[in-house]
């Protein structure tokens, strides 16, 4: 006798394995659900993968999300430990890892989170030699060097998340001050995604209005409207956060969806992201760190050429010379 899906359905063609599109999340804490949840609402992927090392929490994750489908796009979900279930993953976001404890800064995760993905990225790529990494995992600039060391990839396939999390809490706090959507303020911040980012004040404008031609004080210490405040204010967000909360999670999601996007829909748009850098603004270190990337279905093809100020090209330094120096005591 068939089966009642027999008497329904009559198969004509093979179905296609997979959409193409396929999203891996590495690491479902608090960063990787935010990621996996801001793909799947905005329509990034209809495709995303669970990977962890707790079987409990991936079943648990996975039904929940299942039992969500109605309400996304009929998503093609799966959810194990196993990474044959991560094959052929266009992008793979990696955010398993140690995260800060209060008080901790991102470098004091170093050595923890480079043992970790010593057992991560070899296997993603056996299983997706094609795919992009997206690193998240902290300390990130760190990290996507070592990813970038440990999966033989080439570098514009191995991007960090890095400072387009800070250039939106940037932009967010200029639109506060002056009251306009954070979508109209512009600016960028570069450099490490943590203490040493290097905010470009000479280039923050809105419609092209440089803060700087109304107010050459701008974002220096002899300006008393204090902007420089700002990005301090970035800087100690994620510290005031995890404070506040235990852990940053909402806007790192949404921030890697949106550099997911960028990958997927091949968009050709500007993302400060972290790259390598050697050979930059004279950096002579190979080191990954954020500046303005164009990102597309190849990763990371050009660098925005950046015209910085003096002070700025030697914040970036500072900022280089200090992933270096970690990057020489790692263990890998
Ligand atoms: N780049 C950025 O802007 C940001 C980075 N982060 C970083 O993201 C990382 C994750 O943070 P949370 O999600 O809050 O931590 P979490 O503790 O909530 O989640 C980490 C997950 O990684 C998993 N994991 C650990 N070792 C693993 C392994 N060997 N294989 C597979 N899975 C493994 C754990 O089981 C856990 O589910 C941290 O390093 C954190 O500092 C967090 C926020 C922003
Ligand atoms: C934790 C972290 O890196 C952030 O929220 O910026």
């Amino acid at each position: 006798m068939s089966s009642t899906k027999d008497s329904l359905v009559r198969e004509v063609a093979e179905k296609l394995p997979s959409s193409g599109n396929k999203i891996t999340v590495v690491g479902i804490g608090a960063v990787g659900m935010a990621c996996a949840f801001s793909v799947l609402t905005q329509n990034v992927s209809s495709e995303v993968c669970l990977i962890d090392c707790i079987p409990d929490k991936l079943a648990g994750e996975l039904m929940d999300l299942q039992h969500g489908s109605n309400f996304l796009k009929n998503p093609k979900l799966s959810a194990g430990t196993d990474y044959s279930l991560t094959v052929g993953s266009r992008i793979c976001i990696v955010t398993a890892g140690a995260r800060q404890r209060e008080g901790e800064s991102r470098l004091d995760l170093v050595q923890r989170n480079t043992d970790i993905l010593k057992g991560i990225i070899p296997k993603l790529v056996q299983y997706s030699p094609n795919t992009i990494l997206l690193m998240v995992a902290n300390p990130v600039d760190i990290m996507t060097y070592v990813a970038w060391k440990l999966s033989g990839l080439p570098k514009n396939r191995v991007i960090g998340s890095g400072t387009n999390l800070d250039s939106s809490r940037f932009r967010f706090l200029m639109s506060q001050k002056l009251d306009l959507a954070p979508t109209s303020c512009h600016g960028w911040i570069i450099g490490e995604h943590g203490d040493s980012s290097v905010p470009v004040w000479s280039g923050v404008n809105i419609a092209g209005v440089r803060l700087r031609e109304i107010n050459p004080a701008v974002g220096t210490p002899e300006d008393p409207e204090k902007w420089n405040e700002l990005h301090k204010m970035v800087v100690d967000s994620a510290y005031e956060v995890i404070k506040l909360k235990g852990y940053t999670s909402w806007a790192i999601g949404l921030s890697c969806a949106d550099l997911a996007s960028a990958i997927l829909r091949n968009e050709s748009s500007v993302h400060a992201v972290s790259t390598s850098v050697i050979g930059e603004h004279s950096i002579d270190k190979d080191v990954f760190l954020s500046l303005p990337c164009v990102l597309n279905a190849n990763g990371v093809t050009h660098i925005v050429k950046q015209i910085l100020t003096p002070t700025e090209i030697s914040q970036l330094h500072k900022s280089a010379n200090l992933m270096h120096e970690v990057q020489t005591g790692l263990k890998f």
